[in-house]
């Protein structure tokens, strides 16, 4: 069922007025993370002009204490929050050690 022309124009207004709202998220998103990773990058900064370990274990563990519940309270599975967590802050680990390699 690929050809849209079969599809009953109701169904396509309510799949579009739902693809824009996706679509905004989607643009919000990448717009949030755009900036945490600016925080994140002078974090790294602070970090390697301090001789600052890149990761900070305790402070992940915190974090996800912290998302789990907040996506419980959002009805958002807590596992999924805290794999996307650990998806962002690995590549933010791998960013604070590229200027840790830099500064040395
Ligand atoms: O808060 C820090 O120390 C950071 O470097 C930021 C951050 C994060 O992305 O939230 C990344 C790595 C650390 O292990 C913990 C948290």
């Amino acid at each position: 069922m690929s050809d849209t022309s079969e599809i009953d124009p109701t169904v396509t207004a309510e799949l579009t007025r739902l693809r824009e709202s996706i679509d905004n998220i989607d643009a919000a998103v990448v717009h949030m993370l755009a900036e945490r990773f600016k925080c994140t990058q002078q974090v790294g900064v602070l970090k390697a002009e301090h001789q600052l370990p890149p990761a900070d274990p305790a402070r992940e563990a915190r974090q996800i204490a912290r998302l789990r519940e907040l996506a419980e309270s959002a009805k958002l599975d807590p596992a999924f929050a805290e794999k996307l967590l650990n998806f962002i802050i690995a590549e933010v680990i791998r960013h604070h050690e590229t200027i840790a390699d830099g500064a040395r």
